[in-house]
């Protein structure tokens, strides 16, 4: 796999139709490389390298793409020419849009030589006795997307917020694209490349950091990687799943809102062993029915977002089953982890009876006695992608801590008064039970005067109507008024604002769906949206509906891992450590904040998750990267002398300075 947008590797198909129209040769390999190519003479081809065997080269010239499903890894490109279709599939869905893409980018806007030009320089070639070469094109440039987009009549008029036609999209299930300069009256490629890239998270890049991440992750290795809110771990984690093969991949988070956000499933609906409470005899019996065995038995990689609410001990339970199941005895049962959170945010849900014990048990997962022996790698992100002020990143990052001082409760307090509302939105109210933000939900609704309207989900398979409300942040059934306080639950067009967590408020109903005035003053007329969430045996349930949510109140544990605007919050009621940080974390700036009551004693980190940081930080500190527990002898001994000074220092250390230090 390669980070290149010029190269895919996937199982591919060939078909050959024959002079009848009838299929004739064929051939399937499970793993082929495709590289984009030129020859001497500009000309582009397809060069398709089956595992260990020779490359075949198609050229790539009045060209068919069917991608419909590429967002599911698959794609087929039909070479009217050579009569020949290539199936694609298993293509790691990020890295086969992008290769499409480069494919549109290079046949429409770089200087391709026209039909009549190629082939006297072909004679010409030929006739000079040199050997033809090929080369890898060129990463694309922005003169030549821009050209593509031009001559394609893609590229959008300024300021527009909308979404492609749903109905223009059905019609184009083909993308037809003629090479060899002869543009006239072509059909345009579209819905691939409609959007301008910076308007959707595709066309975000990673930083270095992040990248450095991927490459860990795409190499095979089991990684935890942690970073303070907002370094962009769930948008990087999306970019790892779509830059790895779906076969195998099971994305699953802690939460069903953030698994939503990662388009997975639950962990515990993916294990399979319920709560976990039961022994482990009987979870191997639970984890044995026949949909969850073959689950089980099919991940190759499980990825887990928001860790620090995963329990120790499912945890432990959950890597034993791994390998009952899979009859495999390596950590996890040789399945690859990647693991992502950040400690310092929620703690795992302390069940009523132990809560109520005098020492309720602390048992994050980096307490598991599997963690030690399945996580490889380390990795901290640390620049903030959420917030871009250094002077409320700073009061994060004492926040998250534990740590307070006078200046910061000072500031912190200053924005009781400051008024954050604007354009009829109010803030949202950030509550510490999730009861208290339903029930001020539907009072305020309740009290405005105007007409009630519900909007209804579409779930693709009603009996998992439950389950998607869980998962789901869209509700199934959703009742608004003009003048409802709402907030976008899709990311719709990032460059004009509207993104999830944007707040807004109904001024109208036209056409059957709410028109939703923005803080930036963007006006947008809701279309339905599709949330996809998949079931453990790999199957899919799609809810259709409105992306709004009601937003005068919110809870803070359906709030982890959000981004949101315009909030107000009362920290009188918090009661886990990290609750408080959690909170203030969603808000992008100061300004968009209102804390209430600020008390420094709101504020708190559990010590045990702190001494863990410490240790973890020292090793990254030490020795750039150690492997916890490395795979091979080799890697052992290149990373023992390392990891045991660093050890050493960090005995010496424990109680010393804190976490962060802030000049
Ligand atoms: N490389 C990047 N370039 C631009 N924006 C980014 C980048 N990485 C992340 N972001 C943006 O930063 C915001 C926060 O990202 P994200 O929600 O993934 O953070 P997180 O680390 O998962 O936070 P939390 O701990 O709160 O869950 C998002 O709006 C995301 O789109
Ligand atoms: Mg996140």
């Amino acid at each position: 796999m390669d980070l290149n947008d010029a190269v895919l590797t996937c199982a591919v198909n060939l078909q050959w139709t024959n002079a009848t129209g009838t299929v004739g040769r064929k051939l399937a390999y499970r793993t082929a490389t495709l590289r984009l190519i030129r020859n001497d003479i500009r000309e582009l081809f397809i060069e398709c390298t089956p595992e260990k065997l020779k490359p075949m080269k198609f050229k790539l010239k009045d060209i068919m793409v069917h991608k419909k499903f590429m967002s599911e890894g698959k794609a087929s490109v039909n070479f009217k020419a050579e009569k020949c279709a290539m199936y694609l599939s298993n293509a790691p869905p990020g890295t086969l849009m992008f290769f499409l893409r480069t494919i549109f980018i290079k046949m429409n806007g770089g200087e391709n030589v026209d039909d009549a030009t190629a082939q006297k320089q072909l004679r010409a070639h030929m006739l000079s006795g040199k050997p033809s070469t090929f080369e890898e094109v060129s990463p694309v440039t922005t003169a030549e997307m821009i050209l593509a987009r031009k001559k394609a009549g893609l590229l959008p008029s300024k300021g527009s917020a909308t979404t492609p036609s749903p109905l223009a999209a059905k019609k184009r299930r083909y993308d037809e694209i003629k090479g060899g300069g002869d543009k006239s009256g072509l059909p345009a490629p579209k819905k691939l490349y409609q959007e301008s890239p910076m308007d959707t998270e595709e066309g975000l890049r990673l930083c270095q950091e992040q990248i450095d991440v991927l490459k860990a992750c795409i190499s095979g290795k089991s990684i935890f990687f942690t970073g303070s809110a907002g370094t962009g771990k769930s948008f990087l984690l999306r970019k790892i799943i779509s830059a790895l093969p779906p076969d195998g991949t099971v994305a699953t988070a802690s939460t069903g809102v953030a698994a939503c956000l990662i388009g997975g499933v639950t962990l515990h609906a993916f294990a399979g062993i319920g709560g976990g409470d039961a022994t482990l005899q009987r979870c191997y019996e639970l984890a044995s029915r026949p949909a969850s065995a073959q689950a089980w038995r099919k991940c190759k990689r499980l990825i887990i977002d928001e860790i620090s609410m995963v329990d120790g001990q499912y945890f432990d339970k959950i890597e034993a089953v791994a390998r009952h199941i899979r009859r495999n005895d390596r950590p996890f049962g040789g399945i690859q982890l990647i693991l992502c959170g950040d400690f310092l945010q929620l703690p795992p849900v302390i069940k009523r009876e132990e809560s109520s014990s005098q020492t309720p048990p602390q048992r994050f997962c980096f307490q598991s006695s599997a963690w030690e022996k399945c996580v490889e790698y380390v990795y901290e992100l640390k620049e903030v992608h959420r917030q871009s002020d250094p002077e409320f990143v700073n009061i994060l990052n004492h926040l998250r801590i534990g740590h307070i001082n006078e200046e910061i409760t000072k500031r912190l307090k200053t924005t009781s008064k400051q008024k954050i509302e604007g354009n009829g939105i109010l803030a949202t109210q950030l509550c510490s039970h999730t009861n208290d933000a339903n029930s001020i939900n539907e009072s305020k609704l309740e009290n405005l005067p105007t007409d009630k309207v519900l909007f209804r989900a579409e779930d693709s398979d009603p009996a998992m109507t439950k389950q998607l409300d869980t998962q789901v942040q869209a509700p199934s059934q959703l009742f608004l008024k003009v003048d409802a306080q709402v907030m976008l639950l899709k990311n719709i067009n990032i460059s004009a604002g509207l993104v999830n967590g944007a707040r807004g408020v109904v001024v109208r109903f036209e056409k059957g769906v709410p028109v939703v005035r923005f803080k930036n003053n963007t006006e947008y007329s809701c279309k339905h949206e599709k949330w996809i969430i998949k079931t453990p045996n790999g199957g899919t349930v799609t809810r259709r509906q409105v992306p709004l949510k009601l937003a005068w109140a919110f809870s803070i544990h359906k709030s982890q891992g959000l981004t949101l605007d315009c909030v107000e919050m009362s920290l009188s009621k918090v009661f886990e450590a990290g609750q408080a940080y959690v909170a203030l974390s969603r808000a992008k700036s100061l300004d968009s904040v209102r804390i209430l009551d600020f008390d420094p004693k709101q504020v708190w980190a559990n010590p045990q998750v702190l001494q863990y940081y410490k240790l973890f930080r020292r090793r990254l500190h030490d020795t750039t990267m150690i492997p916890l527990g490395a795979k091979n002898k080799e890697e052992k001994k290149k990373n023992g002398d390392a990891a045991s000074s660093a050890l050493a220092k960090i005995k010496k250390s424990l109680l010393s300075k804190p976490l962060v230090s802030i000049s």
